[in-house]
């Protein structure tokens, strides 16, 4: 399952009438990060290189310099530029120039040197906005609401919310309508039925959590302002409203910040069991419950971490790995098998028969797991078993430090921003930090 950006849903004539979200001119998706830093610190450098964009008719969005991180005591360029004009012949003449360069570019696959584009601080997720996969175009199915202009006006209204919104404001809050809260009432209802033999006992610890903190009730659609709230306290998760399916690439880079994309319009009326879309039963019912463990919280960055900048081929398997834990994943507890994966918890329907109509089940195990293809927008023809939690989480991990990439990332919580390690006295600097950081866990240590 290969995800394909497309443009935007609100693009799209028939699901979204009139709607238009692409900036003209700036478009994430098309600009170009040069990174480089001069053979020589002469004067007037900047100069030389702002001729060479020129000459070869390239504009430029954004340029800084900053201390480079890779040599002490150089500094480096960082230029975001539009792919037109001669770019091929910018680039080479920068390079004579240059000591260190490098490329990071959405349009990656055209330009084989470059690394795919990664959000690099928590605010640059603001422009995962406009790459939703649409019905009718990617997602092939028949959907329940595609022929209801009332629904359809209703995922407007929430696709403006998710479009508008930016990193760190406060999330929408949203008045349901009586149907909505009806639908999320069915739901509700027949799951929290089934979760005390059917889910994880992660999944039951952190649910009465839920009701306590943040109004999960029959007749009530939690606010995600307020789950939010709820997962920074517990886990430093956090969640932004997302206007429907994102790429993998996209979703997975959103885990590296511990940010969590949530859908926050709910599934039509006519199928409440099951929907080939997720939305906010799936998001909040299935996926928040776990995001409040610390440890399967960090099994999430770990995964969203190796994500930023691998290859193609590379996201496509980890999210199939995914796939089949975190969205469809069975575990065995005392013999027993229990779902601990969103996608079942979250689908009344899918969840009994994933436990209790013979369906297939074959044993987690990455490395073959990862090469299995699945439907988005049915029922999973086959579901694979984690000895544990741990087990899972264990094994994924391993497998993802195979992934095939220049350079380590971390996660700096302080600065909110990935740290890219590929130059010795960064990593140097980083060491001493730990080393300071150990020297405090001894003391402590000595106090016992
Ligand atoms: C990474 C993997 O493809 C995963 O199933 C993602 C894809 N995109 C998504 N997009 C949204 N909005 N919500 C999700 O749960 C997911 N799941
Ligand atoms: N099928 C899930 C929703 C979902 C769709 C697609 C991907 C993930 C989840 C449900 O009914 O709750
Ligand atoms: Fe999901």
């Amino acid at each position: 399952m290969v995800f394909e950006y497309i443009d935007s849903v609100l693009n799209d004539p028939i699901l979204m009438p009139g709607g238009n979200y692409i900036k003209v001119g700036k478009d994430s998706a098309q600009s170009i990060y040069l990174i480089f830093s001069p053979h020589s610190e002469e004067v007037g450098i900047l100069a030389r290189y702002l001729k060479i964009f020129e000459n070869h008719r390239v504009n430029l969005f954004h340029i800084e310099s900053r201390a480079s991180t890779r040599m002490p005591n150089k500094y480096e360029f960082v230029v975001e530029c539009c792919p037109d004009g001669d770019i091929e012949a910018a680039i080479s003449d920068i390079k004579d120039l240059s000591d260190y360069f490098n490329i990071i570019t959405r349009n990656y696959k055209d330009n084989k040197e470059s690394v795919p584009w990664f959000p690099n601080r928590i605010r640059d997720l603001d422009r995962f906005a406009n790459q939703i996969l649409s019905y009718g175009a990617e997602l092939d199915c028949d959907h329940p609401g595609f022929t209801d202009p009332v629904y359809r006006a209703r995922r407007k209204y929430f696709a403006d919310i998710a479009y508008n919104y930016k990193h760190g404001q406060p999330l929408p809050h949203v008045d349901y309508t009586k149907e909505e809260i009806d639908t999320w009432g069915q739901v509700f209802r027949q799951l929290t039925k089934l979760y005390p033999t059917h889910a994880c006992k992660e999944h039951n610890h952190v649910f009465p959590l839920l009701v306590q903190n943040c109004g999960y009730r029959e007749d009530n659609i939690p606010q995600l302002e307020d789950i939010s709230n709820f997962l920074k306290d517990c886990t430093g998760f956090t969640l932004r409203p997302v206007a429907g399916l994102l790429s993998s690439r996209d979703f997975l880079a959103g885990l590296a910040f511990r940010v969590f994309h949530s859908t926050q319009y709910i599934r039509h009326s006519s199928r409440p069991l099951y929907t080939p879309e997720p939305d906010v039963c799936h998001e909040v019912l299935g996926h928040v419950p776990l995001f409040a463990d610390p440890s399967f919280a960090q099994f999430s960055q770990e995964i969203g971490l190796a994500s930023l900048g691998a290859p193609d081929d590379y996201i496509e398997k980890l999210a199939t790995c995914f796939w089949f834990t975190v969205e469809y994943g069975l575990c065995r507890e005392n013999g027993q098998l229990k779902a601990f994966g969103a996608g079942l918890l979250s689908s009344y329907g899918e969840l009994k028969y994933a436990l209790e109509d013979k369906a297939e089940v074959r044993p987690f195990e990455p490395a073959k797991t990862a090469l299995q293809k699945y439907p988005i927008t049915e029922y999973q023809p086959v579901y694979y078993v984690a000895e544990s939690f741990e087990d899972a989480k264990d094994k994924m991990i391993k497998y993802a430090s195979t992934i095939p990439r220049g350079f380590g990332v971390r996660y700096s919580a302080y600065t909110q921003s990935i740290d890219v390690l590929d130059s010795k006295p960064q990593i140097e600097g980083l060491i001493t930090n730990i080393n300071q950081e150990m020297q405090i866990l001894m003391d402590a240590l000595k106090k016992l």
